[in-house]
C-alpha cells in the first residue's frame, strides 16, 4: 500500500511539473514495474524522461575531473535543481544519489559510473558521474566512449591537477567536446584567473571565460554572464538557502563600476578571441558590429561559441560553488546550449545502419535477482523489450526481456528507446563491455553488404567496420593471490570473480600454472581492496588475499631465430607443422606497444587468413609469459619466416607450435625485467616538504619539479611502483594527514642488474 501511495505521489508530481500532459495516471502506469526493492520513494519527482525525446534535445554528458574536485556534489545539485530529488545529497554525509554502492557511501568516493537521466529546460540530459581516482580510469574510458560531451570540473584553488590531465587526454582520444566548471570558488585560495591560466598552459587549449565571478572565497556571491551581460546572484537569505532562487538582471552603470569595467573588457576580449577562431563570427564583428561590439546580440555570440566548442578549437569556462549552491543552474544551461546532441557527432559506420538498430554495450553490472544488467548507448534505430538482438562481436543472438531507464540505482521500465539514448537492458547474458548489438543477424549481413558496396571492400573486411570501437582496457599493475575460506567455497568464489570481471574489465583473474592458485590482477591497491570488500559484502565469501605484488614486464636484449616442428597423431589424424621465426627488440616509437609487432616474410605473407590467425594466436599466448619470471612481454618484433603445414593439421596445433617456437626464440634472445615507473604528484605544506622529499629519496624516487600553489608545494616526481606500497598510510603519518597524492603509470623501465637479480632471487625463492 505504501508503495502504491509512493507511486501515485510520483505520478501526481509529474503531472504538476509537466504542465500540459494529460491522462497522467494511465500514462505512467508502467512505473508500477519499478524495481520495488529499492524504490526511491519521495526522491524521484518526475518521470518525464521515460518518453523518448527529440534527438536534437538529448545531451549525453560525462562529468570528469581530478579526485575530490566536486563532481558528485555538482551532480547532486543538478539533480536537485532539475527537480529529480527533493533533498540535497551530501558526499560528506554519505547520502548522494549517484554514489550508491556501500563502499562509495562509506568512503565518500565514486567507484562505479552511475548513469542519471533528468530533464532540464526541455532537454534530456543523460549524465554519467565518473570516478576521479586513477585506479578506476577504465570507468572514465567507458563513459567517454559513449558520451557526446563532457563537463570538466576543477577545484578553483588548485587548477589543473594530475588526474585532470589524464581524463582530458582520454576525452581528446574520443574527440569529445568539453566545457569547464571551476568549482569551489568559495574556498580560500580560489582563483578564477589562475585556473584559466592553468587550463591554457597545462591542457594546451584555448579557454573561453564566459563568466566572471563576483567576489571570491567567502565573499563569492554570484557571476557575470559575459554573453548576455547579466549579473546572476544567489541571495544568502533565500528561504531555504538551497540556491534554487537566484536573481538574473542586466549589468548596468548602477552596479559596481569596477565590475562593470572588468566585464566590459572581458567581453571584448572574448569576442576577439572567438572572431579569431570562427570566420562567420569574424565577418559579423568586422562588418555590422564593428563600431559597437556592445550591440552584438547574445544569440550570435551563443551560436559562435557553440561552433568553436563542437569543433574543439576552444573550451568555454564557467565557475561556481556546488557546495554553496551557486553557479549550477547556468552550468546546466551551458550543457544544453554548447554541448552537442547525439546527431551532431559523426560516427562513420552509422551511414550503413540507417534506421536499423545499432547500439554499444558499455557497462555490465550484476544484479542478484535479475542477473546481468547491460548499459547500452543506442546509436541508431529503436530498442524494445521482449525482442531478440544480435551481438556482432560474439556472433550470438540474445533476448532483451526488459528495457529500463537508469536513474542512479533506480530503474524505470520503458516500452522502447530511440537513437541517442542510454538504456539499461535485462536479459542479455553474454554481452560484455565493448560489444556491438544490432537487431538481427540478417540486418548485420545487409549492413555488411551496403558497407562493402560503399567502401568497395569485400564483405569480410566490411564486417569489421560494422563494429563500434570498444573500450580500451589498461594493463593491471598489481596482483595478489586470493583464497576462499575452504575448498568447498572455491566454486562460489569463481562465480563471484566471473561476475565481477564482466562488470569490471580492468580486473583480471588468472590461475597460477605452478601452484594452481587464483590470482587477482588490478589497477592499484584501492582497486584490489574494493574487489576484496565486494566479494565479502555482495557474495558473502570471506577470502584471504596474499601479499600485493607488482606486475613486472619482460623484454629481450638481442635478436634470435628459432625453428620447431610439431608432429602429433590424435586418433587416426596426423598433425604436422614446421615453423621458423625470428624475434628482435623493438626500437623507437613502436617499442611502447604491449602487443608484439608481427611481420611476415614474402613466402609467409601468402598464408591463408585462418593460418595467419592461428599464428598470431600462438604469438600472443606465448607473449603473456616471459622466459625469465613469467611476466608479460613487451617491445618485441616477431618476424615469421616460414610455416609448413601438412593437410589435415588443425589450427590449434599451428598455434601450439608457434607458441613453443616463440618461447625458444625469446629464451635464446636474453631477457631483461622491466618495472612500472609511476608519475607521482604530492601536494604538501611547506612545513612537511623536507620530510616528504627525504622519504621519497629512500624510495628510489626522482624529483622533477617542485611548484608553488598558494600555501602549498606540489612535488612532481617519478618512483618505481614497487617502492610505493602502502604509501597513503605513510604519507598520512608523515604529514599528519595534510598532504594528498596521485599516482599514475608512466612507463615500464629496465631494472638495473642488482635490483633485477634481487627480484629474481626473491621470486624464485632463492633469497
Ligand atoms: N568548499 C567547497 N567544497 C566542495 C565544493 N564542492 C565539493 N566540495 C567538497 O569537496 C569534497 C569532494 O567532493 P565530491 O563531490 O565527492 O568530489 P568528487 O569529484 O565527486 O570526488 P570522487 O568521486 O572521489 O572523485 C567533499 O568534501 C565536498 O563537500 C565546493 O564548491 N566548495
Amino acid at each position: 500500500m505504501l508503495l502504491r501511495l509512493a507511486i501515485e505521489k510520483v505520478c501526481r508530481s509529474t503531472s504538476i511539473h509537466s504542465g500540459a500532459r494529460t491522462g497522467t495516471w494511465s500514462r505512467w502506469r508502467f512505473l508500477e514495474k519499478i524495481n520495488y526493492s529499492s524504490f526511491p520513494g519521495d526522491h524521484v519527482k518526475s518521470a518525464r524522461t521515460v518518453v523518448s525525446p527529440d534527438i536534437a534535445k538529448i545531451r549525453n554528458i560525462g562529468i570528469m575531473a581530478h579526485i575530490d574536485a566536486g563532481k558528485t556534489t555538482t551532480t547532486e545539485r543538478m539533480l536537485y535543481y532539475s527537480g529529480y530529488t527533493r533533498a540535497l545529497g551530501d558526499v560528506d554525509d554519505g547520502d548522494t544519489v549517484t554514489d550508491f554502492m556501500a563502499q562509495e557511501r562509506e568512503r565518500g568516493i565514486t567507484i562505479q559510473s552511475a548513469a542519471v537521466t533528468f530533464d532540464w529546460k526541455d532537454h534530456r540530459i543523460n549524465l554519467i558521474d565518473t570516478p576521479g581516482h586513477v585506479d578506476f580510469t577504465v570507468e572514465v574510458e567507458r563513459a567517454l566512449r559513449v558520451l557526446d560531451g563532457a563537463v570538466a570540473v576543477f577545484d578553483a584553488s588548485a587548477g589543473v591537477e594530475a588526474q585532470t590531465l589524464t581524463v582530458w587526454r582520454q576525452a581528446d582520444k574520443h574527440h569529445v567536446p568539453r566545457i569547464c566548471f571551476l568549482n569551489k570558488m568559495d574556498k580560500p585560495g580560489a582563483s578564477f584567473m589562475n585556473s584559466i591560466e592553468s587550463i591554457r598552459q597545462k591542457l594546451k587549449v584555448k579557454p573561453l571565460p564566459l563568466q566572471l565571478p563576483i567576489g571570491i572565497g567567502k565573499a563569492f556571491e554570484g557571476l557575470v554572464d559575459l554573453v548576455t551581460n547579466e549579473k546572476i546572484t544567489w541571495s544568502p537569505k533565500s528561504s531555504r538557502d538551497d540556491g534554487r532562487v537566484f536573481e538574473r538582471r542586466p549589468l548596468t552603470t548602477a552596479d559596481d563600476p569596477d565590475l562593470l569595467k572588468e566585464a566590459r573588457d572581458a567581453r571584448s576580449a572574448l569576442i576577439e578571441q572567438i572572431a579569431d577562431l570562427d570566420d562567420e563570427f569574424a565577418e559579423l564583428v568586422l562588418g555590422e558590429f564593428n563600431e559597437n561590439l556592445d550591440a552584438l546580440p547574445p544569440v550570435k555570440l551563443h551560436a559562435a561559441i557553440r561552433r568553436v566548442t563542437l569543433a574543439r578549437t576552444a573550451v568555454p569556462v564557467f565557475c561556481g560553488s556546488a557546495l554553496k549552491n551557486k553557479g549550477v543552474q547556468p552550468l546546466l544551461d551551458a550543457i544544453t546550449m554548447y554541448l552537442p546532441a547525439p546527431n551532431e557527432r559523426h560516427h562513420e559506420l552509422l551511414q550503413w545502419y540507417g534506421d536499423d538498430l545499432c547500439a554499444l554495450a558499455f557497462k555490465v553490472i550484476h544484479d542478484k535477482q535479475r542477473g546481468p544488467l547491460v548499459f547500452v548507448r543506442i546509436y541508431s534505430g529503436t530498442m524494445k523489450p521482449q525482442s531478440a538482438v544480435y551481438n556482432i562481436n560474439r556472433n550470438t543472438t540474445e533476448r532483451i526481456s526488459r528495457l529500463l531507464l537508469p536513474f542512479a540505482d533506480q530503474q524505470i521500465e520503458i516500452p522502447s528507446l530511440t537513437a541517442g539514448n542510454i538504456a539499461l537492458t535485462v536479459g542479455l547474458k553474454q554481452t560484455a563491455t565493448g560489444d556491438t548489438v544490432v537487431s538481427s543477424k540478417s540486418s548485420a549481413a545487409a549492413v555488411a553488404r551496403r558497407a562493402g558496396k560503399g567502401d568497395g571492400k569485400k564483405q569480410g573486411s566490411a564486417q569489421e567496420s560494422l563494429v563500434l570501437a570498444g573500450v580500451e582496457i589498461p594493463q593491471p599493475v598489481f596482483f595478489c593471490t586470493i583464497e576462499p575460506p575452504s575448498m568447498a567455497k572455491q566454486a562460489d568464489l569463481d562465480h563471484a570473480l566471473n561476475s565481477l570481471q564482466r562488470e569490471d574489465p580492468s580486473l583480471i583473474v588468472k590461475t597460477d600454472p605452478n601452484s594452481g592458485q587464483t590470482i587477482l590482477c588490478g589497477m592499484g591497491e584501492l582497486h584490489i581492496e574494493i574487489i576484496h570488500d565486494r566479494i565479502r559484502r555482495e557474495y558473502g565469501i570471506e577470502t584471504q588475499l596474499g601479499p600485493l605484488q607488482v606486475s613486472y614486464r619482460e623484454t629481450i636484449l638481442n635478436s634470435s631465430t628459432a625453428a620447431d616442428t610439431l608432429d602429433r597423431t590424435i586418433g587416426d589424424k596426423r598433425h604436422l607443422v614446421s615453423v621458423e621465426l625470428a624475434v628482435s627488440p623493438c626500437e623507437g616509437e613502436e617499442g611502447s606497444a604491449s602487443l608484439p609487432v608481427i611481420s611476415y616474410s614474402d613466402t609467409a605473407e601468402q598464408l591463408a587468413q585462418d593460418v595467419k590467425d592461428a599464428v598470431e594466436n600462438g604469438i600472443h599466448s606465448s607473449y603473456l609469459q616471459g622466459p625469465r619470471l613469467g611476466f608479460p612481454m613487451q617491445d618485441v618484433v616477431v618476424s615469421i619466416q616460414s610455416v609448413h603445414i601438412q593437410a589435415g593439421t588443425s589450427m590449434p596445433m599451428v598455434s601450439a607450435c608457434i607458441s613453443r617456437c616463440m618461447q625458444k626464440a625469446l629464451k635464446q634472445a636474453g631477457s631483461q625485467v622491466l618495472e612500472p615507473l609511476m608519475s607521482l604528484e604530492i601536494t604538501v605544506s611547506e612545513e612537511h616538504l623536507g620530510t616528504v622529499l627525504g622519504d621519497l629519496a629512500q624510495r628510489r624516487g626522482s624529483i622533477h619539479e617542485i611548484q608553488s600553489r598558494q600555501d602549498s608545494k606540489v612535488v612532481l616526481a617519478s618512483v618505481p611502483l614497487a617502492d610505493m606500497m602502502g604509501y597513503s598510510t605513510v604519507l598520512r603519518t608523515l604529514t599528519s594527514g595534510t598532504a594528498t597524492f596521485t599516482l599514475a603509470l608512466s612507463s615500464y623501465e629496465a631494472m638495473n642488474l642488482q635490483d633485477q637479480n634481487a627480484l629474481v632471487s626473491r621470486m624464485t625463492g632463492l633469497a
